[in-house]
């Protein structure tokens, strides 16, 4: 279908934290009108969708599903794009953002958004490329087109699910990373690890349906080197803080902020038992953040494992 090739669009934005804040600055930028929603702000979601040509979802995963339902409750007009930028899975369902937005609005088109994306370089204006990835393609290149600018270079996908589960799954990778820089171990030891991570990412995304080739791209790879190399992310410092000695609780509380990957690794897990998904890395961060062993135990417990060839089907 066609979708407006308005100089000025409208778009609702729910959820004010760092990224919904600067997604709504973003498409600020090129002049478009936002409408910001959060629970905070005091407006009502009704009020928020009132006219969007776009809605942009921006909240953390704990509140997409009842914000979901709620929304699904008022009703958008028909055919807008609902655009989903939260990295995470549902704690219940396991699904993941696109899939609940999907299922509660069935004749939306659904755009996932990902990419290398800290948003306090993003704030900072520094440039940053990104991926809208949508089974309708006209869906993704609007919301290119509304986003795109010499800030934000935004590439399209026909692949959702691979966009979204490469966003999600380095979550929990950029925890491991964060305890390998903590305890100092080394750039072989951080190479070794993040390339055996993103077999892990692949393993894991196209069994649940993501093409193997969107994880060697910006929603995979790409935020994988974001995430794993830098002090920005809240995940990373998740990891950091372990390998310091920290408690989990003690750095959830410094941070203040969302860490997407502490309930992505529980969630993880859960599928990968269901689905008997190898997943040695991610086991490891789930037996850390869940107190079975302390840092040095994970990183002995890796490099114990059985001997195999590189390119092993299985893990
Ligand atoms: N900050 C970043 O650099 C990036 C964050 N993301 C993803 O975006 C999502 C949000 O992250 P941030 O904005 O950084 O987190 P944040 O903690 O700064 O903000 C979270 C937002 O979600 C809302 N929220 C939380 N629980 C809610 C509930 N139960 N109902 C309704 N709204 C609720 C909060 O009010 C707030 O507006 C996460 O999934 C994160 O992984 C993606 C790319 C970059
Ligand atoms: O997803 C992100 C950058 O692309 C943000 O990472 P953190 O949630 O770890 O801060």
């Amino acid at each position: 279908m066609e979708f407006p090739d308005k100089e000025q669009a409208t778009l609702t934005v729910l959820g004010a934290g760092a990224w919904g804040s600067a997604l709504a600055e973003l498409a600020g930028h090129n002049g478009h009108k936002i409408n910001l929603w959060s629970r905070r702000l005091g407006n009502t979601l009704e009020e928020a969708v009132e006219g969007a040509d776009l809605i942009v979802s921006a909240i953390s995963m704990k509140g997409v599903a009842a914000t979901a339902g709620k929304l699904q409750e008022i009703g958008i007009p028909d055919h807008v794009p609902i655009v989903t930028a939260t990295k995470g899975l549902d704690a219940e369902s396991t699904r993941t953002p696109s899939q609940i937005w999907e299922q509660d609005f069935p004749d939306h088109p659904i755009v996932v958004l990902s990419g290398p994306n800290l948003s306090a370089e993003i704030e900072r204006h520094l440039p940053a490329a990104t991926v809208v990835a949508s089974s309708d393609l006209g869906a993704a290149e609007f919301a290119q087109r509304l986003f795109a600018s010499s800030l934000l270079r935004v590439y399209t996908s026909n692949d959702p699910m691979g966009t979204e589960l490469g966003g999600t799954l380095k979550n929990v990778i950029a925890i491991a990373s964060g305890v390998c820089d903590g305890l100092q171990l080394g750039i072989n030891a951080k190479s070794a690890l993040l390339t055996r991570a993103l077999t892990e990412m692949i393993r894991i995304g196209t069994h649940l349906g993501g093409q193997t080739e969107t994880f060697f791209g910006l929603s995979g790879l790409g935020d994988m080197l974001a995430t794993c190399n830098s002090a920005l992310s809240r995940n990373y410092r998740v990891g950091y803080g372990l390998a310091e000695g920290k408690t989990l609780e003690v750095i959830l509380q410094e941070l203040g902020s969302t860490a997407e990957g502490v309930n992505t690794t529980n969630v993880l897990i859960a599928i990968a038992d269901r689905e008997k998904i190898p997943v040695p890395i991610s086991r490891q961060v789930y037996r850390l953040l869940n107190n079975e062993i302390n840092p040095e135990e994970a990183v002995e417990a890796l490099m114990e494992r059985d001997l195999k060839p590189e390119f092993h089907e299985e893990s």
